[in-house]
């Protein structure tokens, strides 16, 4: 396969640069315990990438909870005030953020979280986050009308670096199928290191599927090799 070259490079968060999506999958199968029901990984697998209430939406509609979204995320956050203080960076984040960062290519964050969400899930990786140009969150961004699958969060993250890059220009990393698909309709090229469970045939749109972020070879997208 042949890549295009590009020069910018936006990053989604959960489940791809900080282990969380296991954690976030620990406290909804607390919250829908309570209630005797089981978040399954069907269920989980039709939420990835998506924003917070749009998860306690569609959680609550399918097992029929009985609770408010609202409600439903209330007992949510108190799970995650447990959970999200240990969160780690999966495996190559910060080899290739920093190696980004370092060799001036521009890099931004794409997240569907909001930012009390990313405050509390980078506590403790604060140096990390000063590596990315800016950071865009769904939640807390009036610009981000709708979430992933939509590309509006792509295409807005991309309009804030200085000189504006064209989407072509642009490669996602992500590791949801709801957010390669924003990717791609933003026009952008993604590469996708997605959890081991997903079919393979929900990725064959993928511009690149690896296993790891250790795996990324910077050069076939034309940027700066590692040294
Ligand atoms: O307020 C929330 N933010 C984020 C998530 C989770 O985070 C992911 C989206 O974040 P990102 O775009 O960074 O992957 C979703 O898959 C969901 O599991 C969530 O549940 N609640
Ligand atoms: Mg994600």
């Amino acid at each position: 396969m042949v890549f295009k070259n590009v020069t910018h490079i936006l990053f989604d968060l959960d489940g791809l640069l900080i282990d969380s999506e296991r954690l976030y999958t620990e406290a909804f199968s607390n919250v829908c315990a309570k209630y005797n029901k089981e978040f399954t990984w069907e269920l989980k697998r039709s939420i990835l990438g998506f924003q917070g209430h749009e998860c306690a939406e569609k959680i609550i509609k399918t097992l029929d909870l009985p609770l408010t979204g609202e409600s439903f995320m209330e007992e949510c956050k108190k799970e995650y005030e447990k959970v999200f203080v240990n969160v780690e960076l999966m495996p190559g984040a910060q080899k290739l953020v920093e190696h980004l960062h370092s060799k001036g290519v521009p890099i931004a964050l794409a997240t569907s979280s909001g930012q009390d969400s990313v405050d509390m899930k980078m506590q403790n990786h604060k140096d990390f986050l000063s590596n990315f140009h800016h950071l865009t969150m769904g939640t807390t961004d009036p610009e981000v009308t709708k979430g992933k699958p939509d590309p509006a969060i792509f295409l807005v993250c991309a309009s804030k670096f200085p000189d504006k890059p064209e989407p072509e220009k642009c490669l996602v990393f992500e590791d949801a199928v709801n957010g390669m698909k924003a990717a791609l309709a933003a026009n952008m090229q993604v590469v996708v290191v997605p959890d081991p469970r997903i079919d393979t045939e929900e990725l064959k749109d993928a511009t690149l599927c690896l296993k790891s972020l250790e795996d990324f070879q910077p050069e076939l997208f034309g940027l700066p090799s590692y040294d």
